[in-house]
């Protein structure tokens, strides 16, 4: 079957976002503001490896300075807790990251509570994941977590709506699922949200139901398209990373089969769907940061 539905493209929409933040940045620059991206990398993990050095590559292309601290996968909590104070008291680094996953001898929520919360380019730090429990603030006051972020403003620049619709999201972690959860049951986005994981015992029954379908559960083809609707919209976020057997090398995966694209009605490719708005996303939240940091009215 040839693929029918309409593209959900992240690669032209993060592309769009890029350019508006540059023009945020030349106005940071004239008033003597260097915004700068500062991430924290843990060991060598492949995967982790690449995002990291495509955040950099952004980070470049729109103008803002970024700086690497690249860390051995055994380091101790107290000397990362020392890089974590020491970004934290940089004042070239108006935002910064912490990639995850750490190495397990490594207490992740540690670290992310040691972080300046203005200084959280992911989102991530209890107090602005506390604000998101709140409903105040972001993202005037307080940055929204990337993906959850990037996937709200890449259904808004398509002109999809999700007042009233059933989403169903699939997937609990930390980074998606559940800040996702909290921003789509927002009344000026007013989904009605279900939550599924794991532990869900008929997910089928589920995606028959669900106008939007959110997938972030990082499991290869587990969403199957004989169970969408023909008007599903659908979200494939997931990224596994799998050997492709025809030339040996890495290549990523969705969590959403790939005949989907001929049975419904809108698809986030993946890659070139989620993935580019996240990073996209992150590069707001650093020029948010540093407009708060000079305080200019964020998005001006
Ligand atoms: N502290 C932290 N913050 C994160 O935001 C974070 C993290 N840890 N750990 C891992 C996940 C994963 N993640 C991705 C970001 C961009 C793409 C992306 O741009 N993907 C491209 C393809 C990239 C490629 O081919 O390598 C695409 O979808 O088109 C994918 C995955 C951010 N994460």
């Amino acid at each position: 079957m040839s693929p029918t539905a309409q593209i959900l493209d992240g690669k032209k929409t993060a592309a769009a976002i890029r350019s508006e933040l540059t023009t945020r940045i030349g106005a940071l620059k004239e008033r003597g503001i260097n915004p700068g991206l500062g991430t924290v990398l843990v060991g060598d993990d492949p995967g982790s490896h690449s995002y990291v050095a495509g955040k950099h590559r952004d980070c470049e292309q729109v103008g803002i300075t970024s700086v690497r601290r690249d860390l051995p996968a055994d380091i101790s909590q107290a000397d990362l807790e020392k890089v974590i104070d020491e970004l934290n008291d940089d004042d070239a680094t108006t935002g910064y990251i912490v990639q995850l996953p750490l190495p397990k001898h490594l207490d992740a929520n540690a670290i992310l509570e040691r972080m300046a919360p203005e200084k959280d380019a992911d989102g991530l730090h209890p107090v602005n994941l506390g604000k998101l429990v709140l409903n105040v603030g972001a993202p005037l006051d307080s940055p929204l977590p990337c993906t959850p972020h990037g996937i709200v403003e890449l259904l808004r620049r398509h002109g999809i709506t999700l007042n009233g619709k059933n989403v169903l999201v699939v997937g609990r972690g930390i980074t998606v699922g559940r800040p996702l959860g909290l921003l789509l049951t927002r009344r000026d986005i007013n989904a009605t949200v279900t939550l599924a994981h794991t532990g869900t015992v008929d997910l089928p029954h589920l995606l028959r139901q669900a106008d939007v379908v959110i997938a972030a559960a990082g499991f290869p083809g587990m969403i199957k398209a004989a169970d969408l609707k023909s008007d599903a919209i659908v979200l494939d976020v997931g990224v596994t990373r799998v050997e492709d057997p025809e030339t040996g090398k890495a290549k990523l995966t969705g969590d959403v089969e790939p005949a989907a694209a001929s049975t419904v009605a809108w698809l986030s490719p993946n890659p070139g769907g989620v993935g580019p708005m996240t990073r996209a996303m992150l590069l707001a939240n650093v020029v948010e940061a540093a407009e708060r940091q000079a305080g200019i009215a964020v998005g001006h």
